[in-house]
C-alpha cells in the first residue's frame, strides 16, 4: 500500500512487568485523520507517547514514511509534529517568543512563526502572555508548535478536552482546515462526537487493547451513533 503513512504493528508497553497497551495494530493513509477513542486509562496517551517516540515500547514497531524510531532517530522525530495533553507553558513568556524559542530548537525560520500564529488565529495575540491566555488559546498555541516543522504526520493527545462546547468547535473547524492543506492526523479522545465530526477512521481501545476499529462511514452504516458502535464493541449492545 504505496500511500500508507502510518504503519503501527504489534505495539505494546508494560511497566514494571504490568502490561498497559497490548499488541495494538492500525494503519493511516496520508491525508487521513485517525481517532485513537477510549475511555479514562484506556492506554490512548501511553500509544500516542510511543508513536512520538518519547516513550519506548517494551514490543511492535511504528514506521511513519516507511522511518522507523530504531532505524533513525532523529529523521523519525523529523516525521512527527506532537500536541501533548499536559503541557505547561512559561507563563510570563508572550506566544510569538514561546513559538520563537521552540523555532530555534528546531532550526525553523522566524518567518514560519508568522505562518502558524496566522493558522490557529493568534496573529494578534502574538504579544500577549501566555498566562494570560485561556485554555482555547493555549491550545491553538500547543498546535501551533507542533506545526512548526511541517510534520508529515500530526499527534494530538486529547486536543479538545476541557474546552467548552464553543471552543471545541472552533478547534475542530481550525483542525479540518489544517486538514484540507492535506495534513494527516492522528489523535486520541474520550469525546466520541469529536471523533465522528473529525475522524475518518477510529481505534476504539478499551484495557489496553483495541476493541474495534473501521471507518466513520463503516460504523455510521452499523449504528446510530459512534457511542452505540463503541458500547457494540465492547459487548455492551
Ligand atoms: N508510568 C506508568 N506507571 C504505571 N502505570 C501507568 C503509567 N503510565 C500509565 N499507566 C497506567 O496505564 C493505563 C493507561 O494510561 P494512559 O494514560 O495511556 O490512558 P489514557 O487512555 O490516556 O487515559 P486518560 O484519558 O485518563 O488520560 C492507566 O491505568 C494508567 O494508570
Amino acid at each position: 500500500m504505496d500511500d500508507v503513512i502510518v504503519q503501527v504493528q504489534g505495539l505494546s508497553k508494560s511497566i514494571k512487568k504490568q502490561p498497559i497497551v497490548s499488541d495494538i495494530s492500525f494503519s493511516l493513509k496520508k491525508g487521513g485523520i485517525l481517532a485513537l477513542c477510549g475511555g479514562n486509562g484506556a492506554g490512548k496517551s501511553t500509544v500516542l507517547r510511543m508513536l512520538a517516540g518519547i516513550l519506548q515500547p517494551t514490543a511492535g514497531s511504528v514506521s511513519v514514511n516507511g522511518i522507523s524510531r530504531e532505524h533513525n532517530r532523529r529523521l523519525y522525530a523529523e516525521q512527527i509534529g506532537y500536541m501533548p495533553d499536559d503541557f505547561q507553558f512559561q507563563p510570563g513568556f508572550a506566544a510569538r517568543e514561546t513559538l520563537l524559542f521552540w523555532a530555534s530548537l528546531r532550526k525553523v525560520s522566524k518567518e514560519r512563526v508568522e505562518e502558524v500564529l496566522a493558522m490557529v488565529g493568534l496573529e494578534a495575540a502574538g504579544k500577549k502572555r501566555v498566562g494570560s491566555f485561556s485554555k482555547g488559546m493555549r491550545q491553538r498555541l500547543l498546535l501551533a508548535q507542533a506545526l512548526l516543522a511541517k510534520p508529515p504526520a500530526l499527534l494530538m493527545d486529547e486536543p479538545t478536552n476541557g474546552l467548552d462546547p464553543f471552543w471545541t468547535r472552533e478547534f475542530v473547524r481550525l483542525l479540518k482546515q489544517i486538514r484540507q492543506d492535506g495534513g494527516t492526523m492522528i489523535f486520541s479522545t474520550h469525546q466520541l462526537e469529536v471523533a465522528e465530526e473529525l475522524a475518518d477512521h477510529v481505534v476504539f481501545l478499551h484495557r489496553g487493547r483495541v476493541a474495534g476499529e473501521g471507518s466513520v462511514r463503516f460504523f455510521r452504516d452499523r449504528h446510530r451513533s459512534l457511542h452505540d458502535a463503541f458500547h457494540a464493541s465492547l459487548g455492551l449492545e
